[in-house]
């Protein structure tokens, strides 16, 4: 399948050829910063006939309800430790005023949004994590209900998604939204993840300076987790980046929202942020 869209005066794109979903992750770290232009051009990419999946975060907005609140939380292994008072938070504040932000900016430029969390028509299922006695309930993704996003898309809205997953006994989990956004990209078969965040790539120093690098192999990823030059939130999205290219999807791609038009510049093939591909 191939997508090839070619640019043209500021707000109008062409696609020449076209098909198949994207699931786009956005980080909490830079969705208050997304300028309305961003959100034009999902919905330009929409109407093209792409079939964008957005998968959200909102870390720092939980840290500050929860500080608000008064109640403890801190992160193990980069996963907040969820108690049932964390979690209650989590959800309200993912699945309901994060989720509901991202659906009212792409509705206000005009686009279809519909919101939902993984609760909604058990659409994340999830287990515990490994490290459950020490995180709380947070949890992995075993099933993503690929029909009821491909459902939504068939009525011409964009899915935005919250990481919360859904045992079979009603429990809900805290999920890493990285990790929740590639594992709807492996359940959907999609081409490519793109994982929106705040700095332009994954970094390295180099001759002390620091450069973005264009692409990155496993190796080299495994090499730069163990030496630290890869840390904190950029664990899960590598993590889930690899994770993704193992199964069908091709290339994961990790850029600053705050590139201007940066959606349809990845669409259209620039080399722009990091670029994480099979082979
Ligand atoms: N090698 C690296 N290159 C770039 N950023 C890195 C790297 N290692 C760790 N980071 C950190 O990862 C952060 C992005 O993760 P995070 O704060 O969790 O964002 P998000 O909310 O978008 O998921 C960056 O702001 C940066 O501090
Ligand atoms: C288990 C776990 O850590 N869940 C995350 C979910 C939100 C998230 O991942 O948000 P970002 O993408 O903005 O980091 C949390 O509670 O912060």
């Amino acid at each position: 399948m191939r997508t090839i869209l070619e640019g043209h005066a500021e707000g109008e794109l062409r696609v020449a050829s076209v098909q198949g979903s994207f699931v786009m992750k956005c980080g909490g770290s830079t969705l208050a910063a997304l300028p309305d232009s961003f959100f034009h051009d999902l919905q330009l990419l929409q109407q093209s006939g792409l079939q964008p999946v957005i998968v959200h975060g909102g870390g720092p907005a939980i840290s500050d309800n929860l500080a608000k609140l008064g109640i403890e939380s801190e992160f193990v292994h980069g996963l907040r430790k969820t108690t049932e008072d964390v979690l209650d938070v989590v959800e309200m504040v993912l699945s309901g005023s994060i989720n509901k932000q991202i659906v009212r900016r792409i509705q206000n430029v005009g686009g279809r949004a519909w919101g939902l969390s993984g609760v909604d028509g058990s659409l994340i299922h999830a287990i515990p994590v490994a490290n459950s006695a020490e995180v709380g309930f947070v949890g992995e993704v075993t099933h993503v209900e690929a029909s009821l996003i491909q459902g939504v898309q068939d009525m011409g809205y964009i899915p935005v998604i919250a990481p919360i997953g859904i045992d079979l006994s009603g429990q809900r989990y805290n999920i890493n939204a990285d990790t929740a956004a590639g594992a709807i990209a492996s359940h959907l078969g999609v081409n490519r993840m793109i994982v929106v965040t705040d700095v332009p790539g994954i970094m390295k120093t180099v001759n002390d300076e620091k450069v973005v690098l264009t692409s990155v192999t496993v190796q080299e990823i495994n090499d730069m987790i163990e030496t630290g030059e890869i840390y904190g939130g950029m664990i899960p999205k590598v993590r889930a980046a690899m994770s993704c290219i193992h199964g069908n999807v091709q290339e994961v791609v990790i850029v600053d929202g705050g590139e201007p038009r940066v959606l349809s510049r990845v669409m259209q093939g620039e080399t722009i942020g990091t670029r994480i591909a099979r082979g």
